[in-house]
């Protein structure tokens, strides 16, 4: 499990103890914020386990809090990635945006494993939808109406799950995206966050995720 700063990874911490997950079973590390220190720390952990454990993770899950696209997802809720989109990798001019992999450059998504994470999105109760990575916090209602319309269905944004997908393809691991909603994406009304009840959520997500993630295995084997 990664996370991009302490506060999220104690609350993810706090879940997986809940749910009775040993210390060290589960692994959560924090790598940073942004797309640039989340990628880097990720190939970081993910070589060091290797190279260190000889051991790969059969799936890391990129978690914390974020942006929540109105009505999808408000303030508290929780939002699951279908996809995991770098919103604003590429080339803006007076026409639009043109995402980086239709310059013919890279890729601009990740795509998880679709049944696991439906089935994650489900059983957490959390919108299911594209989670745009970004660079650049959103502060305005055009900047968000001009994202939710390039990104229809778009539930969350936040800043490093796109850094993680590149890393942990490197690997050929599956990867999931979790977020929980501490403000909406919209115009800039820091007044407005609830950390705390994101961070709260996030934990509650944690507590049912072991259980999910059992289930579905155990599904992938027979
Ligand atoms: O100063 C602001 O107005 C502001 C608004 C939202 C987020 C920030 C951050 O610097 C937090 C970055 C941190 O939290 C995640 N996050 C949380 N909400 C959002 C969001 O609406 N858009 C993007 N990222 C968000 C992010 O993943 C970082 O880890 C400042």
């Amino acid at each position: 499990m990664l996370t991009a700063v302490d506060a999220e990874r104690a609350a993810v911490t706090a879940g997986l103890s809940a749910a009775g997950e040993a210390a060290g079973g589960t692994e959560v590390h924090t790598v940073g914020v942004g797309l640039a220190a989340a990628a880097a720390r990720t190939t970081y952990v993910l070589m060091s386990r290797l190279a260190v454990e000889q051991a790969r993770p059969d799936l890391v899950v990129c978690a914390g809090i974020g942006g929540g696209f109105a009505p999808l997802a408000p303030v508290g809720s929780l939002a699951v990635a279908e996809t995991i989109v770098a919103a604003d990798l590429g080339v803006q001019t007076a026409e639009g945006f043109t995402p980086v992999a239709e310059l013919g450059f890279g890729r601009s998504e990740h795509r998880p494993p679709a049944r696991l994470s439906r089935a994650v999105a489900a059983a957490l109760g959390a919108a299911h939808g594209p989670v745009l990575t970004v660079s650049t916090v959103t502060g305005t209602a055009a900047r968000a109406a001009e994202l939710a319309g390039r990104h229809p269905g778009a539930v969350a944004e936040a800043m490093e799950g796109f850094g993680v997908a590149e890393a942990v393809a490197l690997f050929d691991i599956p990867v999931l995206e979790i977020r929980a909603v501490s403000n909406a994406v919209g115009p800039r009304d820091r007044a407005a966050w609830r950390i705390g009840e994101a961070l709260a959520a996030l934990t509650s997500a944690f507590g049912k995720l072991p259980g999910v993630l059992e289930v579905e295995a155990a599904h992938d084997d027979t």
